[in-house]
Formats: structure tokens, C-alpha cells, sequence
């Protein structure tokens, strides 16, 4: 029979090591309850199952408590004044948010309890309760705090620092991205980044591996698109001596041998049905077959997968599998194309450029036009296209300060297009550095080249052109070109 608080039974209570070993800082846990019983059986359980632990009688005490040291998990009883005991469950949300608070409740205070759950109380107990039933919902705090914590810190340096290691970008949509990161870093669910070329899929991928628990273990892409189906198998699976003609020793595949680590599958789109077929059992059964065995292997590893490709079409039209999609889709990360944050353009171009600095021993920098074509351009192959068009600007300008002329062809005629096509009058409220010939502009070089043209005859331009002369020598006025200077 289980022991129960206050029946002090508590030396039955095993002592986890392993959940010890898995929390490196140890957690305060602070008991508040009247009863001296209770307070000594709580803070024993909460010793033993690897926490430090304070009790105090009062919610005074408690108060001074949660002022004066940080309280990972407070056990609060609300047996007594519950009112008093929610408003101190409030003063500890606004004291430390963080801490994760437990309700101790007699069954006559159950409505208590559901109150504290929707003031902020993490999780509750109903009293008499079992010794492991509390160890175990102390466990559950301290793995959820864990948690926060952890993505708390990733946001917080995703935030500060422009990115999280080689992912630049603090527009929304990266925000967003940014988010679904921290929480999903901490897990080990399948995550499926979908996105289109070059947007950065597999970086996202890296940094989930880079920031989860397992980052000391292996990474290992697997790009699903480029070999045959039989590579694509034994690469995956693995094979025996003697599988095929060429197998003269068995060869682990890359979901063995990742052993806690990440296996990416890039382009899952373009895995064949039939191995689609077998990755389903793999992820499903967590053991494979090695291509010519009869033996299964186990497999401990975790699966992120991308694609550029619409799945859920693929699904319908029977090119995808549906439980395998739904196996790789329990979370989902959308990368944005570039032309959709564009905010994010000159940090990432700044990004390149003093990625490629050392290499030249050269300070790059865009010159105002070209940060304006690099602005403007919509990036049909996203960051990768960003980055190549930068690296290759470096390696051909001259100087440091890159020129639209020292940018890829597909740019420049981008920005000559964009030069000779794109007019706005100019009071419409468009940013003035937008690459754009205003009216005014196309204005005074139509009237400018046609008095040109006409070797300085100003009435015959004016005719020309459809306008009296006054209102030409006004223009010309206005342009700073007084008479007889028409020709400039
Ligand atoms: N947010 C970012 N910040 C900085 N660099 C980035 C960012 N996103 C992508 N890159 C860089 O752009 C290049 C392309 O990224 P990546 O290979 O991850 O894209 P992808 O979506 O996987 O492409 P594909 O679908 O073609 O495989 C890489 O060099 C990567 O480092």
C-alpha cells in the first residue's frame, strides 16, 4: 500500500537517482502550509526526489520568501483562508512569474483548487495524497520549468542578438519562427520545416538540434532527392555482408547510427512510396531492418524532415503517404520567403558581407544604389540567392563598397527594368530611396532631351511638346536653368 501524507511513511520513498542526474541546478521548493506534519513530510519527499527545500507556516513567511530568494515550485496549502491564499498565489505571479505553483487541497476546497488553476496554479493536490503522487507532480514542475527556462533563455538570445547563431532576422514572421524554435528545442518530437528553396530550412533544422538536450550528438542530413532509391535505402536502413553485389561488409545506416542524435530528411518529398513505406515502420515500430538482414536494430533518434513541396496535395493526389505525413507533421515550422519580411534584407546582406570580410581583408559595404536594388529585388531563390549575389559581389569589385555593376546579371537587369519601368509621381508617400522615376523626373528629362534634340529652339520644343512656352520657361525656371542655359 501506498504511504500518504501525513502518514509519515516517508523512508519507503525511493531515492530517484536518475531524475537527480537529469537536472543539473538544483530547484528550491518552497512548502507553505500550517500543519508541521505536512511541512516535514513535503519537504522530505521534495529532498529526497533532489530538491532543496524551505517550509514556513504563514503566507506571510511565504511572502518574504518569494521576496528574498528564487522559488522554482511552491507547494501551497489553501486549506485555511483560501481567499488569502489566492491573493498570495497572485503576489507570487507578479513577485517571480516563473514559479511553478501547486495547490494542496482538502476534497471540501476541490472549487478551490479549479480557482487557483485558472489564477496561474500549475497543477494541484488533493489531500490525502500519496508520497510518489507528490513526487511525481514535483517532477512535472521542475520538467516544465526546465523547459521554460530554456526556451525563455533561446528567446531571449534569438531576440538580442539578431538570430541565434547564423539565423539572422527579427521581423515578425521570424518571430514567430523564433518561437515555435524555443518550445520545439526541448522536445523530441518530429518537426517537419516547410519553406521554399533557399529559405533556410536546413539551418532551422541544425539549430533545433543545436539547442536541444541531445546537440553533443550527431547531426546527420540526408538529402531524400539525390540517390537512386537503393542508395537512398542503405543509406537510411543500412545492409548486411552480402546484401547486394558490392556489400562485402555490413554497413550501419544513418537512423542507427545517429544514437540520440538528429537525423534530417531534406526534400521528404522526393522519398519513393515504398520508402516512405518503410521510414512509416521505422518511425512507428522505433527499429529498422537493414537492407538483407532478418534481424531488426533499435533506433533512438530524432526526426526532423523539410520540403518545399506541397505535401497536402501530394497526400490527396497518393504521392505522399497520409500517416507517414502526419507522423513528420506533429509540429510545423513555415519559413518565410524573403520578399515577405523584407525588413530583414540589409541585416542579412550585412550578414554576407562581413561573412566574406576576412577573406578579402576587406570592410564590404553596398553602395546606396545597390543597398536599393538589394531592397527591391524579390529574391525568387531566397537567402542562398541573397547570399551567393553578395559573395559574388566581393569577389569582383575592386574596391569595398559593392556597386550595382559588381552584382549578378539577374540583378542588374532586375535594377534596369526596375529603372526605365517603374514611375511614381512623386507625392504619393513611397520612401524617397525606392528605385522609382517619378513623374517630375520623366517630366524634366523629356522636356530637357527634346530641347537637346532641337539644338536649343525652345519654341519649337514647347510645341513639341504640347505646352505654351510660358509655361517651359517656367519649368526650365524651376529646374534652376535660366535662359540660354536650356542646352545643359
Ligand atoms: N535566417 C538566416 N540567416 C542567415 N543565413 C541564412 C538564413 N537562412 C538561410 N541562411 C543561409 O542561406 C543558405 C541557404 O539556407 P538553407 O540551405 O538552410 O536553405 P534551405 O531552405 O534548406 O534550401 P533548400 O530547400 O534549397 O535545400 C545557407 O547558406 C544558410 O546558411
Amino acid at each position: 500500500m501506498l504511504a500518504t501524507v501525513p502518514n509519515l511513511q516517508i523512508a519507503a520513498y525511493p531515492q530517484s537517482a536518475h531524475q537527480l542526474s537529469q537536472r543539473t541546478v538544483r530547484m528550491n521548493v518552497l512548502v507553505v502550509d500550517e500543519d508541521q506534519a505536512m511541512r516535514s513530510a513535503c519537504c522530505e519527499i521534495a529532498v529526497r526526489t533532489g530538491f532543496a527545500a524551505q517550509a514556513v507556516a504563514t503566507l506571510e513567511a511565504a511572502r518574504e520568501a518569494l521576496r528574498s530568494h528564487t522559488v522554482d515550485i511552491m507547494l501551497l496549502d489553501l486549506k485555511g483562508a483560501a481567499s488569502a491564499g489566492l491573493e498570495l498565489l497572485d503576489e507570487a505571479k507578479r513577485l517571480q512569474p516563473e514559479t511553478a505553483i501547486i495547490i494542496m487541497t482538502a476534497f471540501a476546497t476541490v472549487t478551490s483548487a479549479v480557482e487557483a488553476m485558472r489564477t496561474g496554479a500549475s497543477d494541484y493536490l488533493t489531500k490525502p495524497f500519496a508520497l510518489d503522487e507528490l513526487a511525481a507532480v514535483l517532477e512535472r514542475a521542475a520538467e516544465r520549468r526546465t523547459i521554460d527556462l530554456a526556451s525563455r533563455k533561446l528567446r531571449e538570445r534569438l531576440r538580442s542578438q539578431q538570430g541565434l547563431g547564423n539565423i539572422i532576422g527579427r521581423s515578425p514572421e521570424m518571430d514567430r519562427v523564433y518561437r515555435i524554435l524555443s518550445k520545439v528545442s526541448q522536445t523530441s518530437h518530429p518537426v517537419l520545416i516547410l519553406g521554399e528553396s533557399g529559405t533556410g530550412k536546413e539551418l532551422i533544422a541544425k539549430t533545433i538540434h543545436a539547442s536541444g538536450p541531445y546537440a553533443s550528438r550527431p547531426f546527420l542530413p540526408v538529402d531524400c532527392g539525390s540517390l537512386v532509391p537503393t542508395l537512398m535505402e542503405s543509406e537510411l536502413f543500412g545492409y548486411v555482408k552480402g546484401a547486394f553485389t558490392g556489400a562485402n561488409r555490413a554497413k550501419d545506416g544513418l537512423l542507427a547510427a545517429a544514437e540520440d542524435g538528429t537525423i534530417f530528411l531534406d526534400e521528404i518529398g522526393e522519398l519513393p512510396l515504398d520508402l516512405q513505406a518503410k521510414l512509416l515502420r521505422a518511425l512507428q515500430e522505433k527499429e529498422i531492418r537493414p537492407v538483407g538482414a532478418t534481424h531488426r536494430i533499435p533506433i533512438r533518434c530524432r526526426i526532423l524532415a523539410a520540403t518545399n513541396r506541397d505535401l497536402v496535395a501530394m497526400v490527396e493526389q497518393g504521392r505522399f503517404r497520409k500517416d507517414l505525413y502526419y507522423r513528420l507533421n506533429v509540429v510545423n515550422v513555415r519559413l518565410p520567403a524573403l520578399r515577405d519580411r523584407k525588413e530583414d534584407i540589409p541585416l542579412l546582406a550585412a550578414h554576407f558581407l562581413k561573412k566574406n570580410g576576412p577573406e578579402y581583408k576587406k570592410d564590404f559595404t553596398l553602395d546606396d544604389e545597390a543597398l536599393r536594388l538589394v531592397n527591391l529585388y524579390p529574391w525568387p531563390g531566397n537567402i542562398r540567392e541573397l547570399e551567393n549575389a553578395i559573395t559574388a559581389g566581393c569577389s569582383t569589385t575592386s574596391g569595398a563598397r559593392l556597386q550595382v555593376s559588381d552584382l549578378p546579371s539577374p540583378l542588374q537587369n532586375f535594377w534596369m527594368h526596375a529603372r526605365h519601368h517603374v514611375i511614381r509621381p512623386a507625392s504619393d508617400g513611397i520612401a524617397s530611396d525606392l528605385p522609382v522615376t517619378t513623374l517630375a523626373e520623366l517630366e524634366k528629362k523629356t522636356i530637357l532631351t527634346t530641347i537637346d534634340q532641337l539644338r536649343g529652339d525652345k519654341l519649337m520644343a514647347a510645341k513639341l511638346l504640347g505646352i505654351g512656352k510660358t509655361t517651359l520657361y517656367r519649368k526650365l525656371k524651376e529646374y534652376g536653368i535660366g535662359e540660354g542655359a536650356a542646352e545643359a
